[in-house]
């Protein structure tokens, strides 16, 4: 007699057979996920009824200038965006084995250890949370211990990771944080976001403090741990060039939602959102490094007051009466590119763009 499927079986089956029909391991869905922060003067919507599907083993990039909600974004992937901020909408995690996790809808202890052990996430700025005075294996013990996680094995994975991202694990180990380098902190700092085994990876500007150097090494050795552990990866960063190197597909975040989501090189040779435009027409060439970018004219939206119609209205060349009126829904270019332009089809003749032999 055959036995009865468990939920798990189920829940797997429902996966197998929605990857049959879209083609797509979906590992993140992301539906309506908007953020809200009430103040003095009206409620600040940060993110705006963001609809993404995260693939597994994907690297997804996110770009957008300063404020545009790319932060908000990654603490609402983890539900773990800041007091007072509300988190609205649906992340639900596809795990590889069991049944889909309602990432907003967790208790605190369950989302505790979902940010450690399946989306771990390196938040801006995170060099300097390190406590000056643990070295790095009392950090780790620390990380290790607080997830109730066999300690001996996770300094080894720990040891593992660390070689992986080309240190030293002995002498990292034993280091305090004042005594690595900039570069090697951002990298001990990984190998710990890692060291619980989780299967999604995000990260906020993590190369951002670095030099050209060693961003661009970090990059190859981001790409090199996905393919070796088998990672799907959020890769946030204002840093255009930068990330068309790592990514397997870019979404460009304007005024708290995507204008435009697609594979990276049908985003670099077909750009369709007067935006996205703007943003490659501002970088000399894809190998300039980020600070030979110049400022797109005109202001980002305020989150108080973002204008109706088409937020870039009021920056866009191409901007129409319908622009200011109806707001552009996501309309597919291709299978495997979407962008909200009313004028998509004419971006080419309006705004050519000025890099395009170079890239
Ligand atoms: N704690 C908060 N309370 C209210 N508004 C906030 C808070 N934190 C951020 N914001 C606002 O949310 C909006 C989006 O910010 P976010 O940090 O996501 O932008 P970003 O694209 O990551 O920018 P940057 O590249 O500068 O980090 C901004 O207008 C910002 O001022």
């Amino acid at each position: 007699m055959s036995e009865l499927p468990t939920t798990e079986t189920v829940a797997d089956t429902a996966r197998a057979e929605a990857i049959e029909l879209t083609g797509e391991d979906i590992i993140l869905e992301c539906r309506n996920l908007s953020v809200s922060f009430g103040m003095d003067r009206g409620v600040s919507r940060v993110l705006h009824d963001v609809d993404i599907d995260i693939r597994r083993g994907e690297i997804l990039g996110i770009v957008g200038e300063s404020g545009s909600g790319k932060s908000m974004f990654a603490s609402a992937l983890l539900n773990a965006v800041v007091d007072p901020g509300r988190t609205d909408g649906s992340v639900i995690y596809h795990q590889k084995e069991g049944e889909p996790v309602d990432v907003l809808g967790l208790e605190k202890g369950p989302l505790r250890s979902l940010r450690w052990a399946d989306i771990s996430m390196v938040f801006q700025g995170a060099m300097s949370s390190f406590n000056p005075t643990m070295d790095f294996r009392e950090h780790f013990v620390e990380t290790l211990e607080a997830h109730d996680y066999d300690v001996e094995k996770g300094l080894n994975r720990g040891e593992e990771l660390l070689a992986d991202l080309y240190l030293d694990p002995d002498r990292v180990l034993d280091s305090y944080p004042h005594e690595l380098s900039g570069g090697m902190k951002q990298r001990a700092l990984i190998a710990l976001a890692l060291v619980l085994e989780p299967e999604v990876l995000v990260m906020d500007e993590p190369t951002a403090a670095l030099d050209l150097l060693m961003q661009r090494s970090i990059i190859s050795l981001l790409s090199d741990l996905r393919d070796k552990y088998d990672l799907t990866m959020v890769f946030i960063t204002h840093d255009l060039p930068l990330v068309t190197k790592l990514a397997d597909r870019i979404g460009v975040l304007y005024a708290f939602e995507f204008a435009e989501i697609g594979d990276t090189a049908e985003m670099i040779r077909n750009p369709r959102h007067p935006y996205t435009r703007a943003l490659l027409n501002s970088t000399p060439n894809l190998d300039a490094p980020l600070s030979e970018m110049r400022p797109i004219a005109g202001a980002a939206p305020d989150p108080v007051d973002v204008p109706a119609g088409c937020p870039y209205h009021e920056r866009c060349p191409m901007a129409t009466e319908e622009c200011a009126d109806v707001k552009p829904p996501m309309d597919s270019v291709s299978a495997t590119h979407e962008v909200a332009c009313h004028h998509w089809p004419d971006v080419d003749e309006e705004i050519p763009l000025s890099t395009e032999g170079e890239r």
